[in-house]
């Protein structure tokens, strides 16, 4: 097989690109996932581009996205070296996001899955974290008596709790160094993610001074510091095979399961893997919950509905559990509403063919960077139907949630997510419990949250206040 890249005989078209920006100028319009929707179509669902030396494919259709995630199995579950910050560590110890197909990552990744699924049963009951953290963030709005906030903080320092409740098996309040690593020094770094990697994409910015490589190694040592002492403690209070967490669970796993020189569960992987629950896990579910503060703003009658539901199936007082979202209906198609309109990683993560690959009659030589335009899939109207309505109702049928297999907010196939059952249940749990007790509100006088999309990894919305009134 031909793996020098250069086998372009059989490869995607795509629309025109200046000479060495080529089609960059795409992707600095704030309607770029229109703009490569729009493209998909004139296509038929995958074209390529070009920025700087690097050819990237495209896949927006259901179709294809199916035959390149599931048909194809493990041919685009590669991720491009170019895009992420790698150091020493993260090359020879990878985590989870960035890692290749080599036995070692798929054993790692299987590992985390199985993990993240069997605390969820364990002692430290994932639904316990869950409900603790929708009561301080119950407790946070209510402090606001009345008077508009931004929810955003609130509900970050939840999400990030819920995952370091799982992981670190520990906390944190606001303003907690644990808190500054977790949420803001992990974030600026999937920021600065695009800037380090510049010089991939142009070869002669390797020539210039690159601030963006310099703070990420910043980033890292600073975070690696802080999980190694957390990982250190572990070391003296865990007992053998009673996991309290996800440290524990790995240090079961390297102790017992693979006792070689190097093993893959080896101590200077771990934080590595630590950084990528957090990376993954973290803005991705804080920033849902914005959008549906929003969505509450936007469509009072889509609140009314929710509120009528909880009061008709949980009654006034009781916390809202997870024996009940069978039974919640609506609020559940609200959830999966939303993230259908907001798919909050647009474009998944990047993939790469593994070998010389076939997509869509397409040869795709190996070492080429296939992405898949998620949010085309979702925005598709002959997949869905009034696509611009927000219409909840659509993942209802007879009385209970269908969800069609082209709702792919998780990605699908080798690399999908592997937090998706946790973020569905603490999206579940977070917002019901806070509909349960608030009705949201617009601040008099301003205007409806912005629906514009800004430009990053992640789906942000523009900041934006709410009022929370009491139902109880
Ligand atoms: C609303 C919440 C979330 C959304 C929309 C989401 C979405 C995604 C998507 C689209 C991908 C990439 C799939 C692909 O490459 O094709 C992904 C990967 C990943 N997610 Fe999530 N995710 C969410 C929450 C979480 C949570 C809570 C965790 C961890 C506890 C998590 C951990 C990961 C990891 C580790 C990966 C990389 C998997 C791999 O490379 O093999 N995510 N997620």
């Amino acid at each position: 097989s031909n793996s020098s890249g250069n086998n372009l005989n059989n490869f995607p078209p795509g629309p025109p690109g200046l000479p060495i920006v080529g089609n960059l100028f795409l992707f600095a319009t704030s309607s770029r996932h229109t703009v490569l929707r729009q493209y998909g179509v004139k296509f038929g669902g995958i074209f390529s581009t070009i920025t700087g030396t690097q050819r990237v494919v495209w896949v927006t259709s259901y179709k294809l996205f199916r035959e390149a995630m599931i048909d194809r199995t493990w041919g685009f579950a590669g991720r491009p070296d170019s895009i992420f910050f790698k150091d020493q560590s993260t090359i020879n110890h990878p985590g989870i996001i960035a890692s290749g197909v080599e036995e070692s990552s798929k054993a790692v990744r299987k590992f985390a899955l199985i993990t993240l699924r069997s605390l969820g049963f364990g002692k430290r009951c994932m639904q316990d974290c869950i409900l603790q953290e929708a009561e301080n963030v119950i407790t946070e709005f209510r402090e606001k008596k009345g008077e508009p906030f931004n929810p955003r903080n609130v509900v970050a320092l939840a999400t990030a709790n819920v995952i370091a409740s799982i992981t670190l098996g520990k906390t944190f309040k606001y303003g907690d160094e644990g808190m500054i690593v977790v949420t803001e020094k992990i974030n600026l770094g999937i920021k600065q993610i695009l800037i380090a990697a510049r010089d991939k994409t142009f070869p002669f910015m390797k020539y210039l001074p690159n601030s963006g490589r310099t703070i990420m190694a910043e980033i890292f040592y600073s975070i690696k510091g802080f999980l190694n002492k957390i990982i250190d403690d572990h070391r003296t209070t865990h007992v053998p095979n009673e996991p309290r967490d996800f440290i524990d669970a790995w240090l079961d796993q390297n102790s017992q399961v693979d006792k070689t020189a190097d093993s893959i569960y080896s101590s200077e992987r771990l934080p590595n893997v630590l950084i990528d629950l957090f990376a993954g896990g973290f803005e991705t579910t804080a920033t849902t919950f914005q959008w549906l503060f929003a969505m509450m703003l936007h469509y009072p009658e889509v609140q009314k509905k929710i509120h009528e539901e909880l009061d008709r199936v949980v009654g006034a007082s009781a916390e809202v559990t997870l024996d009940q979202r069978e039974a919640l209906v609506y609020t559940e198609a609200v959830i999966l509403e939303t993230l259908r309109v907001y798919p909050l990683i647009p474009f998944a993560v990047p993939h790469q063919a593994t070998e010389d690959t076939m997509l869509g009659g397409y040869v795709i030589p190996k070492g080429t960077q296939v992405m898949m335009h998620l949010y085309s899939v979702h925005h598709d109207p002959e997949l869905w139907e009034d696509v611009e309505d927000f219409k909840p109702e659509r993942f209802i049928k007879d009385g209970k949630i269908v969800v069609p297999e082209y709702f792919v907010p998780f990605g699908a196939g080798r690399r999908s997510c592997i937090g998706e059952q946790l973020a569905r249940k603490e999206l579940f749990l977070v917002f019901a419990n806070v509909l349960s007790n608030f009705k949201l509100e617009l601040p008099s006088g301003a205007q409806l949250p912005s629906l514009e999309l800004m430009q990053a990894v992640v789906l942000y919305p523009k900041p934006f206040d709410i009022v929370a009134k009491s139902r109880k």
